[in-house]
């Protein structure tokens, strides 16, 4: 059975190592308090769709030495973007040569961090579309749907596969950057459900919240345009096309949209995950990526990176927003 290694076990993490054990081997490298949890409780993962499995503690295989990487088959990634430089010099220390990574992160830079970190490894961009949740602390649960999206590369044909039979199927995609632009485009929504202290799906419910998403989102796809970055089609509709949807009254958006507001109704986004642990967000990794775009470009960005300093502020005192006052305040610097 082909050795898989999860490393930074943690929401996606854990969920897509729970769904591949038994079809694969599958290692956790985590933290010594998440291994802790799971070899007391085991791992619970579960759907939308209903599926359910649990893993027993002595079946699992948990590490917290970087090391016990060293002979995997495929290594995935699924730290916090501020983590990946760690562990691209962690993996470029214990990793058997031509291993191939595979990055499941948020954000347009990761990749390129492991693969500098990684000559001679295939290192490919990956993208989770949906959302896990922890109802408690060994229990992962996919909470919207979609497919994850990789890299085509013929590393991967050990492995499509057991992605396949573990309900996680692999889409490849020739044009990586396009999908990982496209996914910081939904993602440019992270801080403002944190900032409202709301659900995913209540939050994107309410018209004010999504006009908030849809100015963001229309800066963002100017700073693009500009920079020639066509982004992929993700939602089944142009990205362009997405601030008009979102700015409809709530319900032509609830006719037309409703797909969007599949989520589970305890789902938040990672942003919000960080903010509740205590732990720096990714917002430079979303949001600042506009910013800092633009600027490449001799553009300004100021909505999104208003977000970016609100954020700031959250991660050291958490102060929930309305979504009128945040309109207004987004409005007012563009
Ligand atoms: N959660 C979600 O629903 C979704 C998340 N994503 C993206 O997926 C990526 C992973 O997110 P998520 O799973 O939520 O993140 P988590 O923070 O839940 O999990 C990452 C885990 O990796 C640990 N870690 C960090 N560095 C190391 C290291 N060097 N060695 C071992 N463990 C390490 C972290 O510990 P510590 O906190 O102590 O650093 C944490 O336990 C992010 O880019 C996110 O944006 C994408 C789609 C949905
Ligand atoms: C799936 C989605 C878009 C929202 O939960 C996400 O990527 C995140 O939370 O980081």
């Amino acid at each position: 059975m082909p050795r898989i290694a999860i490393y930074g076990a943690g929401m996606i993490g854990n969920y897509l190592g729970g769904r591949l054990h038994g079809h694969a081997h599958v290692r956790f490298i985590a933290r010594p308090h998440v291994a802790a949890t799971l070899s007391e409780h085991g791992l619970h993962v579960s759907d939308l769709h209903g599926r359910q499995q649990h893993i027993a503690p002595d079946q699992l295989d948990l590490h917290t030495d970087p090391q016990a990487v060293r002979d995997a088959d495929l290594v995935l990634v699924t730290v916090k973007s501020a983590a990946t430089m760690d562990v691209a010099h962690e993996l470029a220390d214990a990793l058997a040569p031509g291993t191939p990574v595979i990055s499941f992160q948020n954000g347009v830079r990761n990749t390129a961090e492991l693969r500098a970190a990684l000559p001679g490894h295939a290192v490919l961009a990956g993208m989770v579309p949906f959302n896990v949740t922890q109802p408690t602390a060994a229990h992962f649960h996919q909470g919207s749907s979609g497919e994850l999206i990789v890299e085509r590369s013929n590393a991967l044909a050990p492995f499509a596969d057991i992605f396949a039979a573990s309900h996680v199927p692999l889409q490849q995609h020739e044009d990586m950057q396009a999908v990982l632009w496209a996914k910081l485009l939904l993602n440019l929504n992270n801080p403002l459900n944190a900032l409202s202290g709301l659900p995913l799906r209540e939050e994107l419910a309410q018209r004010p919240w999504r006009l908030c998403l849809a100015l963001l989102q229309r800066e963002g796809l100017r700073v693009l345009r500009a920079a020639g970055i066509r982004p992929a089609h993700l939602t089944g509709l142009p990205a362009s096309w997405l601030p008009r949807l979102l700015s409809m009254p709530d319900v032509l958006f609830h006719r037309i949209a409703g797909r969007m507001l599949a989520i589970d109704p305890l789902a938040r986004s990672s942003t919000w995950d960080d903010l509740q642990a205590g732990r720096r967000t990714e917002v430079d990794y979303i949001n600042g990526e506009i910013v800092a775009l633009a600027a490449s470009k001799g553009m300004r960005a100021p909505a999104n990176g208003r977000i970016v300093a609100l954020m700031r502020e959250a991660e050291q005192a958490y102060v929930s927003w309305d979504a009128q006052p945040l309109l207004r305040e987004l409005r007012s610097v563009s």
